[in-house]
């Protein structure tokens, strides 16, 4: 398997105080499920956002797909955009409209100023959203406005948007923060799916550690900025646990029981 994405010394500080990711490394290989963990603070959220320069890493090297990110100039940042999808924790669609204009805003990356003003898409794009919308369970919804929808199905919504753009990668912060655990269950279950069947790279954010080790080929571990475990969900030990979360792992490992081949 090639490699996707690498990381080579990434730091980002905020202001003159605040060390958010210190000196990161790591790669992620094509159709990988990775999972990042880490005590709230740990800079998890920064270290994806810096991935499509959302946020601009202080120093560093960000490679994907062959291209250093971090000096790219408009166009070609935006060329990249379109290879990876986000996936956000309170979705971030737009609630007046129908679900699959929402879908549809996923192609705005590939359109000029004036088409995607205009709300233009070709006859290709919409059979795609609809087809999309097939895969996610979503086809009853297809013109509900996107406020109507259950979080679940919003979240369903935001994974529909970002297929659309043909990414390589997804990159979810969060993607089940604000939902029940049913609701979770069905995200993270199409997750995989899609990450399976269609050879997408996964790299996602997660608070649950127990959800993380049970979906995930690789889990990153990140506590104070820095990667402090980076290895096979299956053989990750309580102690590495407690490095990761330090005085916040107590409950976390009880919450996983005694068994440590929690992927098993
Ligand atoms: N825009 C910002 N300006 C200044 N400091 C920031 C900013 N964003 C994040 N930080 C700080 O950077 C550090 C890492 O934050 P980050 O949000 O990346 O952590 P996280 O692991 O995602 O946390 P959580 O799990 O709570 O979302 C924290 O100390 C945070 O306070």
């Amino acid at each position: 398997m090639t490699m996707l994405l690498e990381l080579h010394d990434v730091s980002k500080q905020y202001g003159n105080n605040t060390i958010a990711l210190s000196d990161v490394n790591f790669s992620v290989r094509e159709g990988e499920f990775v999972s990042v963990i880490g005590p709230s603070g740990a800079g998890k959220s920064t270290l994806l956002r810096c991935i499509n320069r959302m946020i601009d890493a202080s120093n560093g090297e960000i490679v994907f797909d062959g291209v250093n990110a971090l000096g790219l100039k408009r166009k070609e940042l935006r060329n990249l955009r379109t290879k990876i999808g986000i996936i956000f924790q309170h979705y971030n669609l737009v609630d007046r409209l129908s679900v699959i204009e929402n879908i549809l805003h996923g192609r705005l990356g590939y359109k000029s100023a004036i088409t995607g003003a205009l709300g233009i898409y070709s006859r290709e794009e919409k059979e795609q959203a609809l087809k999309l919308l097939n895969i996610l369970g979503l086809e009853d919804q297809v013109y509900k406005r996107s406020d109507q929808l259950s979080g679940g199905q919003k979240q369903r919504v935001g994974i529909a948007r970002a297929l659309i753009q043909n990414p390589k990668m997804l990159l979810c912060d969060e993607p089940i923060a604000s939902l029940d655990p049913n609701a979770s269950k069905v995200i993270m279950d199409y997750l995989k799916d899609i990450s399976k069947s269609m050879g997408i790279t996964v790299l996602i954010n997660l608070h649950q550690v127990d959800v993380a080790l049970k979906y995930s080929d690789r889990i990153i571990g990140v506590s104070k900025g820095s990667v402090v475990y980076d290895g096979s969900p299956r053989h990750i030990t309580k102690e590495e646990i407690h490095h990761i979360y330090g005085s916040e792992a107590g409950d976390l490992i009880m919450d996983l029981g005694e068994d440590t081949d929690y992927a098993g």
